[in-house]
């Protein structure tokens, strides 16, 4: 049985290239690649440029036919490009494991799972790096050897940095997933989002900063010094 790729990414890819026969030419180039890494592949790192030219080419079915093949399941080293290219969940059991191509608004309406799902794993810093352009305004940190999300705003007032708290508080407790909140120098708000339970990032921290992103806080924010 195939798992369908995530319906958000189906349908955001087939409005950009519709359906078309796959290219016999298309498989067997990815298939080469990805079951024999040769002198011109040395490494999965280099399969990112043919990643992003492949998927232009060929629709996205047929790309997760590639990858997960007749049986469903995707192989280890499949799965290991996936990871690293595509910023794929590292949840191999979850539907959701091919969490590749979300825009921000399809990260903002995803669930978080349970941290404490064994399967968790810190994702690659190329796979964070290509989702951190989803989230605007946020940054990639290095805290140590752990990656963090981190997020600056200044606010109206000490009180207003305080409801801002409350509405991120809100939003973190429905998710299960909650970040660090500090209100420095009355009216300075910093938020940072990692996923303590591995010591990293997942997709949980770039869904709750989606989240963030969407809630209505104008009214609490200063308005930039427009010089
Ligand atoms: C069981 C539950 O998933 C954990 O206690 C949650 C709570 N909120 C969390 N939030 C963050 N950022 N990281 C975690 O590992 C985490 N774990």
């Amino acid at each position: 049985m195939l798992i369908p790729p995530h319906p958000c990414s189906l349908s955001i890819f087939y409005q950009s290239h519709p359906p078309r026969k796959p290219r016999e030419k298309t498989k067997f180039q990815f298939h080469h690649l990805i079951s024999s890494p040769t002198d011109q592949h040395p490494h999965p790192e280099s399969t990112l440029p043919f990643m992003s030219r492949l998927l232009q080419k060929a629709p996205l079915t047929s790309v997760f036919q590639i990858l997960v093949g007749a049986h469903g399941r995707s192989n280890s080293r499949v799965f290991g490009i996936l990871q690293n290219n595509m910023g794929v969940s590292s949840c191999r059991k979850s539907v959701c494991g091919f969490r590749a191509l979300c825009t921000a608004k399809d990260l903002s309406i995803k669930k978080c799972v349970p941290c404490n799902s064994k399967d968790l794993q810190p994702m690659t810093e190329q796979a964070a790096s290509d989702l951190i352009t989803k989230v605007d305004g946020w940054n990639l940190v290095s805290e140590g050897d752990a990656l963090r999300l981190k997020k600056s705003w200044k606010v109206k007032t000490f009180t207003k940095g305080l409801e801002m708290f409350k509405l991120i508080a809100d939003v973190a407790e429905a998710e299960g997933h909650h970040p660090d909140l500090h209100l420095v120098g009355w009216n300075n708000v910093t938020v940072e989002i990692w996923t303590h339970a591995v010591g990293g990032l997942t997709e949980n921290d770039f869904i709750l900063a989606a989240k963030i992103n969407a809630l209505n806080m104008q009214h609490l924010l200063r308005r930039k010094a427009t010089n």
